[in-house]
């Protein structure tokens, strides 16, 4: 191993061109911190290119100024935060000033270096990938000249179905020093060309939205009847582990057998360890491991502690967000024990709607509250006059379908409740000021969405930030310049995670987030999706359309019964998360 931190300064280093944008306001919870960046070992040439790339960030936020420093001294690091308080983009800078990993070989008298692959950054989905690998793009265009961005950072995912045959041969002729996939896409690679990966080269791996990408079985309580089910759960896991938990397995295979091996080690010999680490962080060898999410249950905090191996115990951060304080909340109807806490979602400016559809129209949830103006404020949100609306002068843009997707779903019958689709054009007709985003549940057609919305006169696209110019260019943006024709973004659940488009102010969601049941897992989606609004101050509306009727499950015998609604599963989301439903004006 060789360093070159200065490699990769001097790239990004030589004069940053400046860029005008404006400071947008902060909330408490992402509030900057006192600090500097300096302070945090970050080399001066990174952050002349950040400062010029991104004018807003100033100073790091108080979860940034933790962690940096920790991935800097090659420590472990698990990291939970709440939404939008900056830790992907901080893992990226921090990953970006690590020394530039290469070896260097002797032949024929002369000696060559060869660099490797530095870290490697495995995220859920391929859009993830393209705005991290943005970040640094646009960080590396400001320097002069700018570098190949392939030596700095390289995206290889799968698109749409797609081999990974040109990403792959890149890979080999420029390992990059940052190098962002799916977990598949790397599996994939692994089982082809394990060389091209260069594994035992790697000083970092860090898992984005690792509670996404590493499943595990709440525990419940052995006493009760479900004991059957989660043991079958878990023989299922164990059976089916998952992609990410493969790869773990083999890159961190040797700190498997550590952690094995010093299971019964006595604890005077561990605290001996522990110090001589803390004088010495390189001594383990091995890839630092950085594990970051929202929302992190303890089930997984437990299996990543004591069943994994993949940790260095003696070398590792916990970060946990101070923000906001968690409220622990019993979960009602159900004789489970597990309590949820009320952590994740950032922005104080968010407000919460639930509208129910039904043949007779649009309506509140009960108990919604009129929404204070404080909020509106916070949100900086045009609401636009139904009235004007309808008497404007100008006309808005035509929106015309796709003749592709027309002739495809012309005539054919539709997998949406078409109330709840006319009821999410309504509310974006009426309320939305530049870019929303439409979540549909995880196996959704988008594209039949986009087709139904755009006969209904709605400029939809599919969010899209490799193929499609709309969601990318939202993504670029990011100065909140709005649009003539507002846009709704339309994606799914599984393709949303960690997704930063600064433009945006509504959040529709369709359905119960990952339902039909209410669970740990359905409360921290919402909670994610809610959280693509009221990042860094900005304020922002999320608004989930389920339908007014009861459902009604068939018994054994065929019989009807189990009538909830999905307005209760809603407010059994908003009461857990300690949220109180405000009324969307409009539907009044
Ligand atoms: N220190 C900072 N000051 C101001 N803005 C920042 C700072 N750090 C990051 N940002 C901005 O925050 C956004 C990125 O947030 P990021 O996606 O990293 O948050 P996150 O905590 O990973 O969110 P999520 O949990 O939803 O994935 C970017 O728009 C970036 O410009």
């Amino acid at each position: 191993m060789s360093r070159s931190a200065e490699a990769l300064a001097e790239v990004l280093g030589q004069a940053p061109q400046v860029t005008k944008t404006t400071t947008p306001p902060r909330t408490a919870s992402t509030a900057p911190t006192k600090v500097a960046f300096e302070d945090l070992g970050l080399h001066s040439p990174i952050l002349a290119s950040l400062r010029a790339a991104f004018p807003n960030v100033k100073h790091p936020t108080e979860t940034q100024a933790k962690f940096i420093p920790a991935i800097l001294s090659g420590k472990d690091v698990l990291l939970k935060d709440e939404t939008g308080s900056g830790k992907s983009f901080g893992i990226v800078l921090a990953l970006l000033n690590k020394p530039r990993m290469s070896s260097q070989e002797k032949g024929g008298g002369k000696r060559s270096v060869t660099r490797h692959i530095t870290s490697l950054v495995l995220v859920p989905h391929r859009d993830l990938a393209h705005q991290l690998f943005h970040w640094i793009q646009r960080m590396v265009s400001m320097t002069q000249p700018p570098p190949d961005i392939s030596s700095v950072a390289q995206v290889l995912v799968r698109d749409g179905g797609t081999h990974l045959t040109q990403g792959l041969e890149t890979l080999r002729q420029t390992p990059p020093h940052v190098l962002i996939s799916t977990p598949q896409a790397i599996f994939d690679v692994y089982k082809e060309d394990p060389e091209a990966l260069q594994l035992p080269h790697l000083s970092s791996v860090v898992v984005d939205e690792v509670d996404y990408l590493i499943e595990t079985v709440p525990r419940k309580d052995p006493a009760r009847s479900f004991r059957k089910a989660t043991v079958k759960a878990q023989r299922k896991l164990l059976a089916h582990p998952g992609v990410t938990r493969q790869l773990l397995d083999v890159i961190f295979a040797k700190r498997k057998e550590i952690n094995e091996r010093r299971k019964d080690e006595p604890g005077a010999v561990q605290y001996r360890r522990r110090t001589e680490i803390a004088e010495n962080p390189y001594t383990d060898g091995l890839p630092q491991l950085i594990l970051s999410s929202a929302t992190l249950r303890s089930h997984l905090n437990n299996y990543l502690f004591e069943e994994s191996g993949w940790l260095n115990k003696d070398n590792l951060l916990k970060v946990k967000g101070t923000k906001p304080q968690p409220v622990l909340h019993e979960k009602q109807g159900s004789t489970a024990t597990e309590l949820y806490p009320l952590d994740g979602l950032g922005g104080t400016g968010i407000s919460h709607s639930v509208l129910l559809v039904s043949e007779d129209g649009i309506e509140n949830i009960a108990g919604a509250v009129a929404p204070s103006s404080s909020v509106f404020e916070a949100q900086n949100l045009q609401s636009i006059d139904p009235q004007a609306l309808f008497t404007s002068s100008t006309e808005p843009e035509p929106v015309e379908n796709d003749p592709e997707l027309a002739a495809k779903y012309e005539g054919t019958s539709t997998p949406f409740n078409p109330n709840a689709m006319e009821a999410i054009a309504t509310a974006f007709a009426l309320d939305v000021p530049s870019v929303a985003l439409l979540a549909l549940p995880s196996t959704s057609p988008v594209q039949r969405a986009v087709y139904e919305l755009r006969e209904m006169g709605i400029n939809a696209h599919a969010l899209d930030l490799l193929t499609g110019e709309k969601g990318r260019s939202h993504l670029m943006r990011g100065d909140g310049s709005g649009e003539e024709n507002p846009t709704l973004l339309v994606s799914t659940l599984a393709t949303t995670r960690g997704l930063d488009l600064p433009e945006l102010t509504h959040v529709f969601i369709l359905g119960i987030p990952d339902g039909p049941k209410v669970t740990g897992k359905t409360v921290d989606a919402y909670v994610h999706l809610a959280g693509r609004v009221g990042r860094f101050g900005r304020g922002g509306k999320v608004i989930t359309v389920v339908e007014k009727e009861a459902d009604v499950e068939e018994g054994e015998a065929g019989e009807r019964r189990g009538v909830v609604s999905q307005g209760s599963k809603m407010q059994r989301i908003l009461k857990t998360l300690n949220l109180q439903p405000v009324s969307f004006v409009h539907f009044d």
